[in-house]
Formats: C-alpha cells, structure tokens, sequence
C-alpha cells in the first residue's frame, strides 16, 4: 500500500516549503496540485476573494467546515487579528493527520484547533466546549449537500449573530443548488456571488457570501 494523495501533498509542503513561512506553505500546495497532483483546496484564484473576505471581516471566532489538507485553514489562520481563533471540522482521521502538519508546518497552530468528528454531531457543542458564543465568520467547504443543514443548525444553535459571514466554496462546480436558493431567497440573509474558476483549472466556480442579518 502506497500513499495518500494528502500524505504526498504534505510531503511536498516538507520538502519545499519553509518552517513556519505560512505563505510558502500555501505556494508548495499549489504548485503540488497544479503540477503534480490535482486536490481539492480552494486554491490560489478563489482564496484571494477568502483572504479579501477574511482580512474585512477581520474574525476573532472563525469555523471551517472540511479541513481537507488545511490549505484554507492556513489562509484564514494567517490573517486572522490579534486574539483570533479558527476551529476547524474535520470528520475523516487521516486528513484530519495530514491537515495538523500542514498547518503546525506553517506555524499556526496556536490559532487552529483542528476538530475531528462530523459537523452535524459538533455544532451543538461548540459553544459549551470551546466556551464560543458566536461566529464572526463561517467557511463551508465540506460535502456541497450538508452546507444547507448545517446552516439551518447553526441557527438553531445560536452561533450566528447579526453580522456573521458566511463563506461557501463551490457554489457552481460541484454545486450546491439548495444552499443558493436558501441564502439568496431569505430575508435573513444578503447574498452576494464572488465568480471564479475551480481551483488550478478553467473551469467555472465561485463563492458565496451572505452575510447573516438576524
Ligand atoms: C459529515 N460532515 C462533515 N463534517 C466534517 N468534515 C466533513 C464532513 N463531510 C465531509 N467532510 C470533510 O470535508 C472534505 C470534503 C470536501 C468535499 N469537497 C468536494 O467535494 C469538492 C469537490 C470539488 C470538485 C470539483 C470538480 C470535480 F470534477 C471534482 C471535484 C472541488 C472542491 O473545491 C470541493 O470542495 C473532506 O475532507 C471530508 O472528509
Ligand atoms: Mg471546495
């Protein structure tokens, strides 16, 4: 048995990039996947409009949903203020393995806590066990059909606030054809379509921002 494509994408981010350098961490995975091996981070093209997003909002509570690698872990981490913290959903052990390397490798694991377990079993408990009272900002990029749910839990749970920005990659390709209908149509919500290309590919894709108004 051979490796992983998330155990080789962690070697290349070893053998290339720099202790602690989180942006030549983010550069060896992209000229992995562009050169080597395609994966699915969010890539160079749309985590450009993740940084633009993420540096306005400026989150001291940020959550991601899929960690995959830790790619947009690394981004978000990176430009987060003072005091911020992003917890991280993860349910697959092995990324879950790849993904604290690659970002202890970047130097933030200080501000990460890399979550193993499904999103739907979590998010009830974040608030007791991480003593969070809100998201100031939310990343999903996990299976395209849990975005939805997973919202609609969120809400439930209270740990959407007026102001919260939430992030959904791959709202064109693969697609996630409920979440957009749900985001764009409710009055709790205002949506907002950022267009892009799959990641290290000509294909199209994009982000969705909406920002939640309580
Ligand atoms: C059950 N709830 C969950 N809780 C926590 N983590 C969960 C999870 N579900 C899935 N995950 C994890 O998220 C990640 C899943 C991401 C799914 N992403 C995609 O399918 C995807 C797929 C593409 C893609 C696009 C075009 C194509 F031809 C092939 C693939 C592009 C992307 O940017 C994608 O994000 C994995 O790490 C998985 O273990
Ligand atoms: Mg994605």
């Amino acid at each position: 048995t051979g490796t992983t494509r998330p155990q080789r994408l962690l070697r290349a981010v070893q053998e290339r990039a720099t202790r602690g350098d989180s942006e030549s961490v983010i550069a060896a995975i992209d000229h992995f996947c562009r050169h080597q091996e395609w994966a699915m981070n969010v890539g160079d093209e749309k985590g450009f409009i993740l940084d633009s997003v993420v540096s306005e909002v400026s989150p001291q509570t940020a959550l991601e949903l899929g960690t995959y690698c830790g790619y947009s872990t690394v981004r978000i981490a990176r430009l987060l203020p003072p005091g911020g913290h992003l917890i991280t959903l993860e349910f697959n052990p092995n990324y879950a393995a790849v993904a604290r390397q690659v970002i202890a490798w970047a130097g933030l694991e200080d501000m990460v806590q890399v979550v193993e377990g499904a999103s739907g079993d979590w998010i009830p408990h974040l608030r007791e066990h991480f003593g969070i009272e809100s998201f100031d900002f939310v990343f999903l990029d996990h299976w395209k059909e849990l975005y939805l749910p997973d919202i609609k839990l969120l809400e439930e749970c209270g740990l959407l606030r007026k102001g919260t920005v939430l992030l959904a990659d791959n709202v064109i390709c693969p697609g996630t054809p409920d979440y957009l209908e749900y985001v764009r149509k409710s009055q709790s919500y205002e949506s907002h379509y950022f267009g892009s290309h799959l990641e290290y590919t000509r294909a199209e894709d994009g982000l969705e921002k909406s920002v939640y108004l309580g």
